[in-house]
């Protein structure tokens, strides 16, 4: 392991609860032009927003490699609740306005009993109370608003229940840039927070990531030509290189991940025959605004998420993409403005 690499694991295992506390003339000239150590030119931040939650540590791991995990941050009796909202959900005990339940495509045509055997995720929860608090958990805003500031909307959210694979690889989720499905910027004020439901590793297809690509460009996207299969707009960046240096990020219950949008990262396979969960919300300022995408690579996306919405509403007109993401997305924190 190089020691680019090795710095990475390390800083991986920093937690809340193993942070080191930042001494006050460390923290200082993060706050402005007009301090006391003016000469020594203070570090330039680009992703993160001056802040006393994150140490400076904390906040030179994540301008340097686009992702933070932060230990335990989750409690088990909040995930225990996720979990049993999400069962209920799979049974259809409750059904939720907008909700999306969406099952793996070697099993898509199948007809199976309801059951959280055959969910592989649910996505737009915004109006499930119990899954949605997940989204406003004040100690994951706390760390959201040092990407996002403070006006805080929930853009997209997911729990994911990784099935077992079946052989044909279809678990997997294709190296990609989450900005890929987004039409809105500036994409440094977008952020993901991913929670770890239970213990997470490469057995069971944990996230990867390619640490510092979030300082790259946003790459065309499509769907990977795997023999057995891709789900549904699981699209991947189409230049992708096996061989570039990939981090696995080995998580515990609680344990979370915040990343930025432009970070390549995706999912092997569920190799063990249980089944892999995670809950996620994709952040951003309410001070973002929308922008077109038309004529860019994300058209191919869009176009599909048009066709889909279109489909479920019932509609028999076209549809502003940017109505579909005003739709979904709920205030958090602050006031909404642009989004
Ligand atoms: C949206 C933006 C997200 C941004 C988030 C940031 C990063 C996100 C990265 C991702 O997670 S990418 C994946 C985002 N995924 C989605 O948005 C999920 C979209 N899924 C759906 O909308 C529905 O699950 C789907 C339309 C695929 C199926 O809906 P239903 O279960 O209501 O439909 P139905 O059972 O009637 O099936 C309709 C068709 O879809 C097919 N199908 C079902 N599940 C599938 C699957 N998993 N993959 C491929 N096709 C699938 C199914 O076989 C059938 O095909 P046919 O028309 O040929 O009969
Ligand atoms: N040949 C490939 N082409 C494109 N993407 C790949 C390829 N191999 C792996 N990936 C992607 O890399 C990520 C992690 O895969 P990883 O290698 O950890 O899992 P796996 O191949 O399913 O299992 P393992 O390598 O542990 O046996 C996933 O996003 C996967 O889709
Ligand atoms: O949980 C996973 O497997 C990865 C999900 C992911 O990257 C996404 O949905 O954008
Ligand atoms: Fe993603
Ligand atoms: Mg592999």
């Amino acid at each position: 392991m190089d020691l680019k690499r090795a710095g990475v694991r390390m800083q991986v295992v920093l937690g809340h609860l193993s942070r080191p506390s930042v001494p006050a003339i460390v923290a200082h000239p993060l706050s402005g032009p007009a301090s006391s150590l003016a000469c020594s030119s203070p570090p330039q931040f680009q992703y993160t927003l001056d802040n006393d939650v994150l140490s400076l540590e904390q906040r030179k791991f994540y301008e340097e490699n686009g992702f933070l995990v932060i230990k335990n941050l989750v409690s088990d009796d909040d995930i225990q609740r996720f979990r049993n909202e999400f069962d209920r959900i799979c049974r259809k005990e409750v059904n939720p306005p907008g909700i999306v339940v969406m099952r793996d495509v070697a099993i898509a045509k199948m007809d199976y009993a309801p059951s959280e055997k055959v969910v592989m995720k649910v996505q737009d929860f915004q109006e499930d109370e119990e899954l949605f608090r997940y989204c406003t958990l004040p100690e994951v805003l706390k760390y959201v608003e040092c990407f996002t500031g403070p006006n805080i909307m929930a853009m997209h959210t997911m729990l994911i229940n990784k099935p077992s694979d079946t052989g044909k690889k279809t678990s997997r989720h294709p190296m990609h840039q989450d900005l890929h499905y987004f039409p809105f910027r500036p994409s440094d004020r977008i952020v993901c927070a991913w929670t770890a439901m239970e213990h997470i590793d490469r057995k069971n297809g944990c996230l990867v990531v390619l640490p510092g690509t979030h300082k790259g460009t946003l790459k065309p996207h499509g769907y990977p030509k795997w023999e057995g299969g891709v789900n549904k707009m699981y699209h991947g960046i189409q230049d992708y290189k096996p061989d570039s240096s990939r981090v696995h990020l080995v998580m515990e219950k609680g344990d979370t991940v915040f990343f930025h949008p432009l970070l390549i990262h995706g999912s092997g396979r569920n190799k063990t025959q249980g089944f892999r969960k995670a809950i996620s919300c994709h952040y951003a300022s309410s001070d973002c605004h929308y922008i077109s995408v038309d004529g860019t690579s994300q058209e191919n996306i869009q176009d599909e998420l048009k066709e889909i919405t279109i489909r479920r509403l019932g509609l028999d007109c076209n549809i502003e993409l940017k109505d579909i993401w005003r739709f979904r997305g709920r205030t958090v924190k602050g006031e909404r403005i642009n989004l």
